[in-house]
């Protein structure tokens, strides 16, 4: 996998919906992997030996558009998360830089640790709520798939969570690729 042929930053403009209005969702048991309200780390890490963040870059940029309105520039961090070498979920989070100042070194310390070790290990960070999105065979997220050699035979699933922290609200994505989507069927047919 070359990652470094994967250029930051990533995310590209998609229409999200809130999990409860959203007429359309996929089957059981990606359905539950969207809507799961705990940590998605913890989640995965049971599903390997080997878990991995590959980070795709980080920095200050301009949110797509209606990405995250009335905010110039934000703190864009895009990983892959990988099981055992196998990248499973593409996540692009969103930081408001007001929020940035206030914990910077917490955000730039991260590294390769997941985000969910800050987001999930402190109670300043309040999980609100989800939206989901399916993004076409023809997205530009769809050829980050191709490009990681997992072929994409129809829509991908994506979840878009929003954490408070006091008056300022960031905002973490994740898109399921292939190889999740196939493990997580795979374990579901297991039970
Ligand atoms: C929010 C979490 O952190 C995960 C790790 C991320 C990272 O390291 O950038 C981003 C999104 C999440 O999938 C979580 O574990 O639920």
């Amino acid at each position: 996998m070359n990652v470094t042929s994967l250029s930051f930053p990533y995310g590209e403009s998609i229409q999200w919906f809130s999990a409860e209005l959203a007429d359309k969702l996929p089957k059981s048991p990606l359905k539950e992997w969207l809507l799961a309200t705990g940590s998605l780390t913890q989640k995965l890490k049971t599903c390997c030996t080997q878990f991995e963040v590959k980070v795709l870059g980080e920095g200050l940029h301009a949110p797509l558009d209606g990405e995250y309105p009335q905010q110039g520039s934000v703190w864009i961090r895009e990983v892959l998360l990988c099981l055992d070498s196998i990248p499973w979920v593409f996540a692009r989070t969103l930081i408001p830089e007001k929020l940035m100042a206030e914990r910077q070194a917490d955000f730039l310390g991260l590294g390769t640790r997941p985000l969910g070790e800050l987001l999930f290990s402190q109670d300043h960070f309040v999980p609100g709520r989800i939206e989901v999105a399916s993004f076409e065979t023809c997205s530009r997220l769809a050829h980050l798939a191709e490009s990681l050699d997992q072929s994409v035979e129809h829509e991908l699933w994506g979840r878009r969570r929003y954490f408070h922290h006091g008056e300022h609200e960031m905002i973490v994505s994740e898109i399921f690729l292939p190889a999740a989507e196939q493990a997580i069927r795979k374990l579901e047919s297991e039970l």
